[in-house]
């Protein structure tokens, strides 16, 4: 099998499991994984599309601009710049993009703080923070609606080869060094935002109960 043919095969796999999880509403989100380096291509996910459906136009071949290699039917995501700084910055080898409800209910709440921060979670250790005061922080970005604006705040965050930033009231993206870290970071991710959201709810509940 060719190295294309893998790594389609390798993202429409991870396409199929998020959709499980059901983290395509609406067609939203893009998924992408590297073919080569020098020059760079990878696969990116169709615009528009219900990512839900297995289909042979699911992904396109682009270079480092996020132009398809190919002429295609089908257009490559809307917010292909975004997957382009990740692979022009460092080495990494897949970038994933979901909107959830936790995740966007996340940016909302920390969006003034620009950032979320985790201590003391268990599933920090996603990212590799093994260290027993580890904090894992991830950026928050506005949801600039021109997307070479987005994609550059966005760009900014990224400076290792795994890592996430929130969108603000938009959805989240995650990088790992292959698609298997990538998958990993995202769940990581969407566990920490439900556990934090479930305990503010529970405490204020708690409160409430205890106040009357
Ligand atoms: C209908 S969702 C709005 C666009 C978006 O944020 C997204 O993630 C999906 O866009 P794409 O062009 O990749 O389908
Ligand atoms: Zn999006």
């Amino acid at each position: 099998m060719s190295l294309v043919v893998d790594r389609w095969n390798e993202l429409a796999e991870i396409k199929d499991e998020l959709a499980d999880r059901d983290w395509f509403m609406g067609t939203s989100g893009n998924l992408s994984i590297k073919v080569k380096d020098h020059p760079l291509e990878f696969l990116v996910t169709a615009s528009g599309k219900d990512k839900r459906k297995r289909t042979n136009s699911d992904f396109l071949l682009v270079d480092h601009e996020g132009h398809p290699v190919e002429k295609e039917e089908s257009k490559p995501s809307a917010e292909t710049l975004l997957h382009c700084e990740v692979y022009n910055r460092v080495s990494a080898g897949c970038s994933l993009h979901v909107h959830t409800v936790a995740n966007n209910v996340v940016s909302e709440i920390w969006g003034n703080h620009h950032e979320v921060v985790f201590k003391g979670q268990e599933l920090i250790k996603a990212f590799d923070l093994w260290e027993e005061d580890a904090v894992l922080r991830i950026p928050i970005i506005p949801n600039h609606p021109h997307i070479p604006d987005l994609a550059e705040a966005f760009g900014e965050h990224i400076y290792s080869d795994r890592g996430a930033v929130l969108i603000r009231n938009h959805g989240i993206t995650v990088w790992g060094r292959n698609g298997f870290e990538a998958k990993k970071l995202l769940e990581a991710c969407e566990f920490l935002f439900q556990y934090q959201l479930s305990l503010m709810h529970a405490k204020n509940s708690l409160l409430n109960s205890t106040n009357i």
